[in-house]
């Protein structure tokens, strides 16, 4: 649409009485969809709406897509809240309950060590939201800190455009989750993986958390494959025999690496969230904690709290102190809290920096920024945390083929790739919309109808991207 007639579909939404959000600005871009703050004017709410990419040519269409057909059926204050669904013009957008922030940017942003209790805090209630979708008969998929939205101390999942139902039936062939969180079974292209999936981000995120920095920064599948082995090491036959077979069915060979101690990557951790991480990093998807168990292990031991934000809403959400609420704590001030703290570390001096030392032996990385700059990672210890560069994988390989409306990779190209060891290169491009009024109708809380919408215009930026 051009500019003139976009002006005069603003005009003609804001003449209407179906007119309701007003977008502010966006807060995100992801492959399938860019996100947007907006307010819905009636109620003062504020708002994230998604708009995405690809053109819906239908209803059918819309209500069938799994992120509706999933977040319609949740209701989990660890979840992120589908309010509505709008189609207008073939443009299909969601609008989700508001999230200041995700993990990803707390991430980034950091300069010292998260604490332990706020690691805990987090992954705790992210475990809930995981045990409620997994009992639901949903796995997410595609866990990466960009997907863990927080506001205050909650946090939510988020972006279940590729979850799926545990009841659906194998083999699954598309493509699934950023590579950094990828589990093992997904990159040897098992037909067969489960909510396990999700249990191996989990343990990669939380290893993240502790250092700032991504636990397996691989450059392509077989540079991921590389790194799972040089921290974890090369899987044996008695501990994940059936991994070896999907390896061997796609003529991958693993390299013979013995493999490091999280506790001396992750000095800061607990020796309770350094055996869930390498409970949850378990070759073996059957040997992963599941998420209601992951939720009665010891490093959750003792805890029982609910955050603030969640009071009104629930009573029962166990959760253990955080980040927002450990200044509460400290000041001792904390109406209506129940239960046991757990004891909890404090932030330690380590640099994070230091956690990947190891990394100089035999596995080098490289980060690209603007096609050109290439960084080499000599030592991380030199470098202090808060000046180092941070490192982003793309939102997704480049789809060799669309499976659905969504990415796919066949056995055999992923065979070769981890055959050949390429390491790869490019750049994922993130596009960015501007932003308009908006009006609305359509569905509401489970029940499918009509919409309503405008054009955005878009344009190209960057995203980092690691290589080598
Ligand atoms: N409810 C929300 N509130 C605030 N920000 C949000 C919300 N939902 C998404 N975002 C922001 O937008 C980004 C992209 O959203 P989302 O992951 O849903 O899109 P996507 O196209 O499915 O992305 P992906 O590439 O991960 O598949 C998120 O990382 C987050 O920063």
């Amino acid at each position: 649409m051009n500019k003139a007639s976009w002006g005069a579909e603003i005009k003609r939404m804001e003449s209407s009485r179906w007119y309701r959000y007003k977008i502010i600005k966006e807060v995100g871009d992801g492959t399938f969809g860019s996100v947007w703050r907006a307010i819905n004017k009636q109620t003062g709410e504020i708002v994230a709406i998604k708009k995405m990419k690809r053109k819906y040519y239908s209803w059918e269409e819309c209500i069938n897509l799994r992120e509706v057909k999933s977040l319609r059926k949740m209701n989990h204050p660890n979840i992120v809240k589908l309010k509505e669904v709008i189609r207008e013009h073939d443009i299909l957008y969601f609008v989700f309950e508001y999230m200041e922030c995700n993990l990803y940017h707390l991430i980034k942003d950091r300069g010292k060590l998260f604490s332990e209790a706020e690691i805990r805090n987090w992954c705790f209630q992210v475990f809930q939201g995981l045990a409620y979708m997994h009992q639901q008969g949903y796995f997410h998929r595609d866990l990466k800190p960009e997907n863990l939205l927080v506001s205050k101390d909650v946090i939510k999942v988020a972006d279940f455009g590729l979850a799926r139902e545990i009841s659906s039936q194998p083999p699954y062939t598309e493509y699934v989750s950023t590579r950094w969180y990828r589990a093992p079974e997904v990159l040897l292209q098992s037909p067969m993986y489960n909510s396990a999936i999700d249990m191996w981000a989990m343990g990669a995120i939380m290893a993240e958390l502790f250092t700032l920095r991504p636990l397996f920064p691989g450059s392509n599948e077989a540079d991921e494959i590389y790194k799972i082995c040089s921290i974890i090491g090369t899987p044996t036959e008695t501990e994940w025999a059936e991994g070896i077979k999907l390896a061997s069915a796609i003529n991958y060979q693993f390299p013979q690496v013995t493999g490091v101690h999280l506790s001396v990557l992750i000095p800061s951790a607990s020796k309770d969230a350094i055996d869930l991480i390498t409970t949850l990093c378990s070759w073996d998807p059957c040997k992963r904690l599941t998420a209601t168990k992951a939720l009665q292990h010891s490093f959750f031991q003792g805890c029982l709290y609910v955050p603030p934000s969640l009071r009104l809403k629930t009573s029962v959400t166990r959760t253990p102190p955080s980040a927002g609420t450990r200044s509460m704590l400290e000041q001792k001030s904390v109406k209506g809290y129940s239960g046991t703290l757990s004891t909890s570390k404090p932030a330690s001096k380590f640099s994070p920096a230091k956690s990947h030392e190891y990394l100089t032996t035999g596995v080098q990385r490289k980060l690209e920024m603007n096609n050109q700059d290439e960084i080499k990672n000599h030592r991380f210890s030199k470098i202090a945390a808060n000046q180092q560069p941070r490192y982003r994988p793309p939102a997704r390989n480049s789809p060799t083929s669309i499976c659905n409306g969504k990415t796919a990779f066949g056995v055999s190209e992923t065979a070769e790739k981890l055959a050949n060891m390429n390491l790869g290169s490019g750049r994922v491009p993130a596009r960015q919309s501007f932003p308009a009024p908006m009006k609305a109708g359509g569905w509401h809380a489970g029940q499918p109808n009509m919409a309503a919408s405008q054009e955005f215009h878009a344009r190209r930026t960057f995203t980092r991207k690691v290589v080598g």
